[in-house]
């Protein structure tokens, strides 16, 4: 269980991330999604141990990170910003993490390098960058640490290679209960790998939630009106996602019985369900006032 209790970061003067507190059990899958600049990445270099703390513990089955430093080789986390091993042969990169990961297994390596058509012996910095994603899953897979941190990893892949990557992830994650704490724009591939999404805004974790939960308690309604005038009712409870014309498409988190009477008491023309989304709770919970103006 990796346990992140209470965390505070600040950069320069900047408090970047506050009291961020949750529990990833093995095997889980979680997404952490964020408008840019939010501190994703801040969050995961923190887990990582690549930035101190000012404030807080991680812990890895209820012991510090801090004291036992072995604990380290459990997480892996590549930051792309800061690579060091640009110059070097995959081979060579490997054979460096074989030193840091005790359980590193050089063979798997080879093996998913092999068919994944990446030869050993080429320099990363000439590989494409979707090249680049596709092996440093191979290096996480690779190193065996039961807690993967990955970094928008379907960034610059084609969509075989991505389906590709995702079933990797998926056996690694089943047959060895490893688990995944992944950031991404790209929600659509995001969303059928995930157990949990973490929503990270204004420095807190704002939702932590199961997207069935959500599905269960929450409606996206497709309303045509007699008018196009917007109900306040869409307003005070509900986010809107889209208007065209007199056509809304509504979207409600908590859809009770009475909202639902009160909708019927507008007396639209069409009002249908349509299926939640990610994109939809990630629109629903992080867009602003500002944004929100485009529509209404
Ligand atoms: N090295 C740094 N120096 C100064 N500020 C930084 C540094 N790294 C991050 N920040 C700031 O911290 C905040 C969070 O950045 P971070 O990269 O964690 O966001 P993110 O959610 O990963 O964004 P994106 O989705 O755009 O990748 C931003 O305001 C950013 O400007």
């Amino acid at each position: 269980m990796l346990t992140i209790n209470q965390l505070n970061k600040q950069i320069g003067q900047q408090t970047i991330l506050e009291d961020i507190t949750f529990e990833q059990t093995p095997g889980e899958i979680i997404g952490l999604v964020g408008r840019n600049g939010a501190g994703k990445s801040t969050l995961l270099k923190c887990i990582a141990s690549h930035y101190l703390l000012d404030d807080g513990q991680i812990l890895i089955n209820g012991e510090s990170i801090e004291t036992n430093l072995a604990l380290k080789t459990q997480i892996f986390y590549l930051d792309e910003d800061h690579l060091f091993f640009k110059n070097l042969s995959l081979n060579q990169i490997g054979q460096f993490y074989e030193a840091a990961y005790p359980q590193f297994d050089m063979s798997q390596m080879m093996a998913l390098l092999a068919e994944y058509y990446l030869m050993d012996n080429q320099q990363y910095q000439q590989l494409s960058k979707g090249m680049r994603g596709l092996f440093n899953i191979i290096l996480a897979i690779s190193s065996h640490a039961p807690y993967l941190l990955l970094d928008e990893p379907f960034d610059g892949l084609d969509v075989v290679v991505c389906k590709n990557v995702i079933r990797l992830l998926l056996d690694q994650v089943s047959e060895n209960q490893r688990s995944l704490l992944i950031t991404s724009h790209n929600l659509v591939m995001l969303e059928p790998l995930i157990d949990r999404t973490l929503i990270l805004k204004e420095r807190h974790i704002i939702q932590d939630y199961r997207l069935e939960t959500v599905r269960q308690n929450a409606r996206k309604l497709q309303i045509v009106l007699k008018t196009n005038q917007v109900p306040s009712l869409f307003k005070a409870d509900g986010r809107i996602l889209n208007i065209s014309g007199r056509v809304m498409v509504v979207y409600f988190a908590d859809y009770t019985d009475e909202l639902a009477g009160k909708i019927a008491a507008l007396d639209p023309v069409l009002c249908e369900s349509l299926p939640i989304t990610l994109a939809d709770i990630f629109e629903a919970n992080l867009t602003n006032e500002q944004d929100y103006q485009v529509f209404v």
